[in-house]
């Protein structure tokens, strides 16, 4: 066991997870060295006056030199170019983890950069700055370190209480293609289709009450965060691009069923996905969701009569998982609270008695929301192209175009979606 008074935890990019780690760090009795760009040095010395086991430092050649493990917790598009910057800096013997969202170009960055006495571990919160990490997947990938430096990495991230993870930067990777890229894409595509209609979904019946509450909360949430966390994990990521391509496919393959009314087909297809990505097991459990639950969390008034929905946006995610080879459970290791929620969605669908059966003959019959769905499938092609195109910018643009659409309700959508958040997870 290290010894706090002898250690030093330097972190480099303080914005909001790099903010974070700081003060529980720091509460937990490690000395902690910090930085941002030096234009925030001064704001961010005042931030943190009321801190004293943190100090802010002016770069990050100053936390480099001195820290005995450092955290770089910056935009991940950038990751080559800080560490280019500041890791031949690298005290001596230190061990130095990244937290960006992706781990190949982070690894990648730490080997070509970094001196060879250095040993690397990195960590990943999968959750974002304002949930408690109590009991959240963290994952700790050992990538070259001695069994000294790992143990001061679990030492010193052991203050969060969350689930530690060990695995490799690859298995990372692989396994969070699924749990946040492609589940964002999904969300982000639901966003885009609704800004494209010119309809805010909570004035919409179709769209208020169950599970239905769930997909508007959670597209809100994703659009009131940072368009570079989602654009980093997605882009950089080799595995996202494949998953979100074939999330697009399973949309248009499904989507050009329910127009043709082919319902003997769709059935098959989905009763088979269904069959692949739930386990015999999976299905006795009991309904993790329930509509008394779910109710609670609408932004609109609802209807009286809940309207019919097709859940075209979950019937293409077992798809996509099966037409993968995915069973989503088993990616539970590196899961984000969001992830949870949506496989919670997802198996309510395929669990309520009856439901599914509705949905698909809603998915032939009913023609009234054709234009939602035909907006839906252009936006999980557009967004799966910008992903594989790797073009940061134009994700940008994207984003934050839909972003502003959808502004004025973001305090609103936060408040009740962490209520949601919480109750469910109580609840389960
Ligand atoms: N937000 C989330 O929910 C989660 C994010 N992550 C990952 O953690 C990382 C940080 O995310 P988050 O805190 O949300 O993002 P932020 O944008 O809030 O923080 C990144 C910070 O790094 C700063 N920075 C950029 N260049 C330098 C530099 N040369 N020296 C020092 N600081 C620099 C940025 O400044 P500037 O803004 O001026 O560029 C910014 O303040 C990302 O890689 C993200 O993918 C991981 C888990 C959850
Ligand atoms: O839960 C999610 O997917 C989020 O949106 C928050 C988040 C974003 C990036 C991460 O690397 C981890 C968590």
């Amino acid at each position: 066991m290290a010894r706090m008074d002898e250690i030093t935890v330097g972190i480099i990019g303080m914005g909001e997870m790099g903010k974070m780690y700081a003060r529980r760090i720091s509460a937990a009795g490690w000395k902690v060295i910090a930085c941002d760009r030096p234009s925030k040095y001064a704001e961010l010395k005042q931030e943190f006056s009321d801190c004293p086991k943190v100090q802010i430092l002016l770069d990050g050649h100053r936390v480099s030199r001195l820290g005995d493990y450092i955290i770089y917790s910056v935009e991940a598009e950038a990751i080559d170019s800080i560490v280019a910057l500041y890791g031949p800096s690298t005290k001596q013997g230190a061990v130095v983890g990244g937290q960006t969202s992706c781990k190949a170009p982070e690894l990648a960055a730490f080997e070509k950069h970094l001196p060879e006495d250095v040993d690397i571990v990195s960590c990943h919160s999968l959750h974002g700055p304002k949930v408690d990490p109590k009991g959240q997947p963290l994952v700790q990938i050992n990538h070259r370190a001695s069994p000294r430096s790992v143990g001061l990495v679990r030492q010193i991230l052991s203050c969060f209480g969350s689930k530690r993870v060990e695995i490799s930067g690859e298995e990372h990777d692989h396994i969070t293609a699924d749990t946040q890229a492609v589940t964002h894409a999904a969300f982000l595509s639901m966003g885009t289709a609704w800004c494209a209609n010119d309809q805010f979904p909570w004035e919409t019946d179709r769209y208020i009450g169950g599970i239905e509450n769930v997909k508007v909360n959670l597209m809100l949430r994703i659009y009131s965060n940072k368009w570079h966390v989602y654009a980093g994990l997605a882009i950089l990521n080799p595995w996202a691009k494949i998953q979100i391509k074939q999330y697009a496919a399973s949309v248009t393959e499904l989507f050009k069923l329910m127009l043709g009314g082919e319902r003997d087909k769709l059935e098959k297809r989905i009763k088979a996905a269904a069959s692949t990505v739930f386990t015999p097991q999976e299905r006795e459990e009991r309904l993790l969701l329930s509509d008394e639950v779910l109710d609670r969390f609408s932004l609109g008034k609802p209807p009286k009569e809940k309207k019919r929905n097709n859940h075209l946006a979950l019937l293409a995610m077992v798809d996509c998982w099966s037409e993968l080879q995915i069973v989503p459970y088993d990616h539970m290791i590196c899961s984000t609270p969001l992830f949870r929620l949506w496989l919670g969605v997802t198996q309510y669908l395929f669990r309520k008695p009856g439901l599914l059966d509705e949905v698909l003959t809603t998915a032939v019959e009913d023609h009234s929301f054709r234009r939602d769905d035909l907006e839906f499938t252009f936006a999980a092609r557009a967004w799966s192209e910008c992903v594989s195109f790797g073009d940061f910018q134009s994700y940008r643009d994207r984003f934050e175009r839909i972003q502003e659409y959808f502004k004025p309700r973001f305090p609103e959508a936060t408040r009740v979606g962490n209520e949601m958040i919480n109750v469910i997870f109580e609840s389960m």
